[in-house]
């Protein structure tokens, strides 16, 4: 199908000469067309520019192209959310109330709540009703303007339910129209029946756990909670050396709730990304930048749970690439409003309103190894692409906490038109 979207009050591009992800003043260039429209053919983006101009340029695709007015609206590229806990079972309300009432993450993670809990209940989940849920979770997230989302395992703790998780991503990447990128994090916590042994859980991971991720090709990153009570650095190190060996880019969670040099980890063993971040240190904020480890900021963490927020101002000026996302899970994020995060990190981690654009679009394509083939509107790349019902782009955060996806189109198809998902 052929679509020309026309007349919009901005084009915001992203496009770049740059390789790779934005760094300092690049991550406020998001190459904005005024007055444009963008032509697609396809699966794939073919121009965008003026009307009169691509009208010279391709007459023929112009004139058999369905056409959309985006007159009075802006046109970006479908947001990335790079980093959730999409596939997991039940809720955690009740421990949001604890919190509310003066309980700690990890107080109620070390008293068998927390990511224990949603363990449970993931054990307990069939694939059947899994695979409902987070199909539930995508819509909301396409109604949101996301086209690509991360699903990290890491509910199961043991191979049975690691394996079911990635199944139920694996199977949605097939049949949602959202592209679903899959991180094996078979070390989220360590089991309840591991306690006192922990060193045995990892020898579980890496000699049981890894080559069948691996072999069934069942995700393209592996990640490990590295955090005091969890997985010291080393044996982060050890699972992440591991899953490299492997062919799995490396992911970190790091920093998020003590200082214990996770940033410093990520950038000593090439991770493509270090994620949290709250407390990181100087030093691992300098090494970061030095190895181009993409930061993955999650302010809605840091709202949710009332702590500090991460540097983000201080990472881009100090040269890291940031990305920002939602961190959607059960405990201590349960949003999949990327808007919304956008607004906080430039709320609370003084991010500008270009910066946000960039950390949720090209920069957090990289996050996810895919930013030659999504994250801006450039000819020939997929035609992920999101109508936002605002005059211009300041408004998006200016008017805040509000969702303005009108229309999103993926990979070239109308997949939400009028805030409506079009399900077949
Ligand atoms: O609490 C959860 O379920 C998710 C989480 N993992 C690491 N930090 C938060
Ligand atoms: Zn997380």
């Amino acid at each position: 199908m052929t679509i020309l979207i026309k007349n919009a009050n901005e084009v915001i591009t992203l496009k770049s000469n740059i390789q790779g992800p934005r760094t300092k003043e690049q991550m406020r260039e998001i190459a904005v067309v005024e007055n444009g429209s963008v032509l697609i053919e396809a699966d794939h983006i073919v121009a965008v520019g003026a009307l009169d101009q691509l009208e010279v340029d391709f007459p023929d695709l112009v004139k058999k192209a369905e056409t959309i007015d985006a007159s009075g609206k802006i046109v970006m590229p479908g947001l990335v959310d790079c980093h959730t806990h999409l596939v997991h079972g039940g809720t955690r309300e009740q421990e949001f109330n604890m919190r509310l009432n003066g309980s700690t993450y990890m107080e109620i993670m070390n008293a068998g709540g927390g990511i224990h809990a949603t363990t449970k209940r993931t054990r307990e989940t069939s694939f059947e009703d899994l695979y409902e849920k987070t199909m539930q979770h995508l819509d909301v997230f396409l109604k949101h303007g996301v086209t690509t989302v991360e699903a990290k395992s890491g509910y199961g703790l043991d191979w049975e339910t690691e394996k079911k998780q990635l199944e139920v991503a694996k199977q949605l990447q097939a049949t949602h129209d959202i592209d679903v990128v899959s991180t094996f994090m078979g070390a989220h916590a360590v089991p309840r029946d591991y306690k006192g042994r922990e060193d045995e859980f990892v020898d579980v991971v890496i000699k049981d756990m890894l080559p069948k991720v691996a072999e069934l090709e069942l995700a393209e990153f592996n990640d490990v909670f590295c955090e005091k009570g969890v997985f010291t650095p080393e044996q982060s190190q050890r699972i992440l050396e591991a899953g490299k060996a492997l062919g799995l880019t490396p992911k970190i969670h790091a920093d998020e709730i003590e200082p214990y040099k996770g940033a410093e980890l990520a950038a000593e063993v090439g991770a493509i990304s270090a994620e949290h971040l709250l407390v990181a240190s100087d030093e691992g904020i300098k090494k970061m930048a030095e190895a181009g480890t993409i930061a993955v900021l999650l302010p809605g963490t840091a709202f949710f749970l009332r702590a500090p927020f991460a540097r983000g101002r201080l990472m881009i000026d100090e040269g890291v690439p940031v990305a920002i996302s939602t961190d959607f899970n059960p405990g201590s994020s349960p949003t999949m409003s990327l808007p919304f995060i956008m607004n906080l990190a430039c709320m609370h981690m003084g991010m500008t309103l270009e910066e946000v654009l960039t950390a949720t679009t090209i920069n957090a394509a990289y996050a996810l190894n895919r930013g030659e083939q999504i994250g801006s509107l450039e000819a020939d790349k997929k035609a992920d692409v999101v109508i936002l019902d605002v005059a211009n782009y300041k408004q998006l955060q200016y008017f805040y906490g509000m969702n303005h996806t009108h229309t999103v189109i993926k990979n070239g198809q109308v997949v939400v038109q009028n805030g409506i998902l079009l399900k077949d």
